[in-house]
């Protein structure tokens, strides 16, 4: 039986394989909140799952979290707006904080639109690192298309999501280019993550 704090010492350590061509032999020691966001279709439910893993943590999808009105509302293909969003973000944030206050590590998928929401999400945990899964329509669309059994509706409400987007800075966010294979997105949001929470610590 090893000392207990050897052990502790070897989970914390994140060994990640090389995926793709990228490097991932990130270690990352401190338990953090991640949100991988960006308009439907992007990948925040393959990446998030997959970056979890990476990670050593756990997924939360945050559509699960809507309310059956807005799930109603997005099934018609009509976008939501503020105030739909409103109670979904106040959740999603005390999820942040739940995961903070509990030193788990915990990766969300959800949009964060706007400076706005991401500033609510934000104050569940300041240290909160977004990971922007960007694209262009065209890959997007194609992507959505390509894709069945799912409650979003339609080019029109991917349209509006687009013109909704405040795309977030580097202040704010790593942003990765989703034009590339999900093994790849997926190395470099856990690349983006482990640069970040280095920077910050
Ligand atoms: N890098 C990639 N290369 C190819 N296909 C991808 C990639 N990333 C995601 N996909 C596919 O694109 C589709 C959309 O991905 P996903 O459902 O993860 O997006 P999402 O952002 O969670 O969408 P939504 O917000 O609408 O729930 C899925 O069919 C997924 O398998
Ligand atoms: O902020 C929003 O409008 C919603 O979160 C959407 O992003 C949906 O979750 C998604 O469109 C489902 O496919």
């Amino acid at each position: 039986m090893l000392p207990v704090t050897l052990r502790a010492q070897q989970c914390s350590e994140r060994r990640i394989a090389k995926r793709g061509n990228v490097d991932m032999n990130e270690s990352t020691s401190n338990p953090q909140r991640v949100i991988v966001m960006g308009v439907s279709g992007c990948g925040k439910t393959s990446v998030g799952e997959r970056l979890a893993e990476a990670l050593e943590g756990r997924f939360i999808d945050g559509d699960t979290y809507h309310s059956a009105t807005s799930v109603a509302k997005m099934s018609r293909g009509e976008p939501l707006n503020d105030d739909d969003r409103a109670g979904w973000l106040t959740r999603l944030s005390e999820l942040v904080r739940e995961g903070r206050d509990n030193r788990e590590t915990v990766v969300i998928g959800c949009s964060a639109l706007k400076r706005e929401y991401r500033d609510l999400l934000r104050g569940g945990d300041d240290a909160l690192c977004f990971v922007h899964l960007a694209g262009t329509r065209e890959v997007l669309l194609e992507r959505l298309k390509a894709r069945q059994d799912h409650f979003f509706k339609g080019e029109a409400m991917l349209d509006s999501q687009l013109a909704t987007l405040e795309s977030p800075g580097t202040d704010e966010a790593v942003t990765v280019n989703i034009d590339a294979s999900l093994d790849d997105v997926v190395a470099l949001s856990v690349q983006g993550v482990s640069q970040r929470t280095r920077h910050a610590s």
